[in-house]
């Protein structure tokens, strides 16, 4: 029997940012080995014209959920949606769901954030700082509460290249900049925000890291824990491979590259890609939760859900095996085939930019105009281009964080745990994990039915041809402007046409004196 899955086994959980990716892998994975949990409350803020209602329906009826609904039928009735909106006071939980939130929950997994990298430095401390330190003020009021579990980010720390399991300081306190928010008008966060992140490369990285030091500040008397995974990606084996959901970090490269758009990106081949299954992240969570209120360490445990020191994989290999899937199964209605590859300088970036990504789309958009339809590929890939240009700096530096803690916290599992609760990445066969990442980017984000690769893969036959033909006339226009301005291209046209000519009629007259 799992230790980790009886401990849950009782439990009033409260999860922030359900909604979200790893939210969604969390709650799954705690109703699948725990299905006796006694509730899971889930803050959700009503979206999109859908009540919170809604939105968690429809999460428990999708695909991730499919196995939850056969060990666990009566699902519905275990999970709470509670409405509320981190952005605001008191996150606008009206007064009957707090008291029942704060006199019943065990367990706080916070998860919500804004993991948007161009958020205002306002709205990203509002949210990944502020609402921090109010959900820590409500769980200083839980009589029950065993353990308090923060999401953070392994690159709350990008600014540094080695990173320990410590909360480094920022030079300004989390608590003044939680202030002057209030005061300071928007012009004026703007101008400070370059001078407050300083060598971090955004403010979600930035908010992440006050983030952490609000959590050590305000969370002394709590058993807390925060986890710090790199860059998430798809599940690797829970509850099935390959399920992604949204297009944060790879995933929209991933479609970018696959339908044809992306076709060079600068990058450090052999960088360190550290990326980490979403449900080795949600594994290591679990345990820690467990860990934490059960063993109460003295002080705040941090845990690095990394791959880099335990299994590498680097760009150049994560990239030609996405290559190499595209191959296998392609994506459908691509715009050109799939043909990637890597630039090292500016120089050569800006280049492939205006020959690779602007000038076929503009010659798309003309041809779009010329059929009478609506051009948007200019404005597609301008989009894309700004994403790259926001994610850049990931795939062109190398960080190396340690794991001791999280060595520590796998050696306390039960072999049943470690099975149960898997999170030790050197396990993990990356050639298969991308394989299954790229088609899950096919049938979970796209909707592509696997029934349509047969068709997929004569399209892109088809711009092959298209390519070539291209190309041709391309090569024949040039050629005969060349032709019309230039001797010395005239005399080597004369020499290729009569060099031809004469070796037809020789050719001619050895097959008639075969005859
Ligand atoms: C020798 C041969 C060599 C061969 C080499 C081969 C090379 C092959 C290369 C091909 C393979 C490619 C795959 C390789 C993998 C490389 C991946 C590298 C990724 C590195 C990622 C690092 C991230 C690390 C972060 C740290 C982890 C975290 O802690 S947080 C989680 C990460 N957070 C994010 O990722 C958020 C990033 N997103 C944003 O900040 C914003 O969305 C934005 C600024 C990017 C865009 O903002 P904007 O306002 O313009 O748009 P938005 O309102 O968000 O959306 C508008 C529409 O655009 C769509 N959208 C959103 N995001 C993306 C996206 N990432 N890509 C594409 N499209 C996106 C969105 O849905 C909206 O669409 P509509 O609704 O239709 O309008
Ligand atoms: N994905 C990644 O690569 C990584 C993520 N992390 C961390 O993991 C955590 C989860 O990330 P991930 O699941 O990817 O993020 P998502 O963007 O997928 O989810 C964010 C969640 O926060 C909720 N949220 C945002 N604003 C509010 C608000 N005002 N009120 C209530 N809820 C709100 C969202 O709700 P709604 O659906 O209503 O928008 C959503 O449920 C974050 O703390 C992130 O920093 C760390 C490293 C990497």
């Amino acid at each position: 029997m799992s230790t980790i899955a009886a401990f849950y086994g009782s439990k009033s959980i409260l999860i922030t940012g359900a909604t979200g990716f790893l939210g969604k892998v969390l709650m799954e994975k705690l109703f699948r080995t725990s299905p006796d949990l006694k509730i899971i409350y889930v803050l959700v803020r009503p979206k999109a014209g859908q009540t919170l209602q809604q939105r968690v329906f429809q999460i428990l009826n999708s695909k991730l959920f499919e196995k939850v609904k056969e060990i666990c039928p009566n699902v519905h009735e275990k999970i709470r949606p509670v409405s509320a909106d981190l952005n605001q006071h008191d996150f606008g939980i009206s007064k009957e769901d707090m008291d029942e939130l704060l006199s019943s929950t065990n367990i706080v997994f916070h998860c919500a954030a804004t993991v948007r990298f161009d958020d205002p430095l306002r709205h990203a401390v509002q949210l990944n700082v502020t609402a921090t330190q109010q959900l820590l003020s409500m769980a200083s009021q839980m009589p029950k509460l065993e353990a308090f579990i923060h999401l953070s980010t392994a690159f709350s720390n990008c600014n540094l290249k080695h990173i320990d399991e410590v909360i480094y300081p920022c030079s300004v306190e989390p608590k003044k900049i939680i202030d002057s928010m209030e005061w300071l008008d928007d012009a004026i966060i703007d101008e400070i925000t370059p001078k407050l992140i300083g060598d971090r490369p955004n403010t979600y990285t930035y908010t992440k890291a006050l983030g952490e030091i609000v959590v050590q500040q305000e969370g002394a008397n709590m058993n807390i824990a925060i986890i710090r995974p790199s860059i998430v990606g798809a599940t690797w084996q829970e509850p099935f491979p390959g399920w992604v959901d949204n297009l944060n970090g790879p995933n929209g490269l991933i479609i970018a590259a696959g339908k044809g758009f992306l076709r060079a990106i600068k990058a450090t081949p052999m960088a360190i890609a550290d990326l980490i299954p979403a449900d080795t992240v949600v594994n290591l969570t679990l345990a820690a939760g467990w860990y934490t209120a059960v063993h109460r360490p003295k002080s705040t445990l941090i845990y690095h859900c990394t791959s880099g020191n335990l299994n590498p994989c680097n760009w150049l290999k994560m990239g030609l095996q996405v290559l190499a899937t595209f191959e296998k199964v392609p994506f459908e209605k691509a715009f050109r085939r799939p043909k990637a590859d890597f630039t090292a300088t500016s120089f050569t970036t800006h280049y492939w930019n205006a020959v690779s990504h602007r000038a076929p789309a503009i010659i798309y958009d003309v041809y779009l105009r010329l059929t009478g339809r609506k051009p948007r590929v200019t404005k597609l890939m301008n989009r894309l281009l700004r994403t790259i240009s926001m994610l850049e700096y990931f795939i062109n530096h190398s960080w190396e964080w340690s794991t001791h803690n999280t060595e520590m916290l796998m050696s306390m599992l039960s072999p049943e745990d470690q099975r149960m609760f898997n999170f030790d990445v050197r396990q993990l066969n990356w050639l298969e994990y991308i394989e299954n990442y790229v088609v899950g980017v096919k049938k979970y984000l796209l909707k592509e039915d696997m029934a349509g690769v047969p068709e997929a893969r004569q399209h892109l036959k088809r711009l092959r041809n298209i390519h070539y033909l291209f190309n041709i006339a391309l090569f024949l226009i040039i050629w005969r402007l060349l032709i019309a301005r230039w001797q010395t291209a005239r005399n080597v046209w004369f020499f290729i046409v009569s060099f031809c000519s004469k070796f037809l009629s020789y050719f001619r007259a050895s097959s008639t004196l075969k005859l």
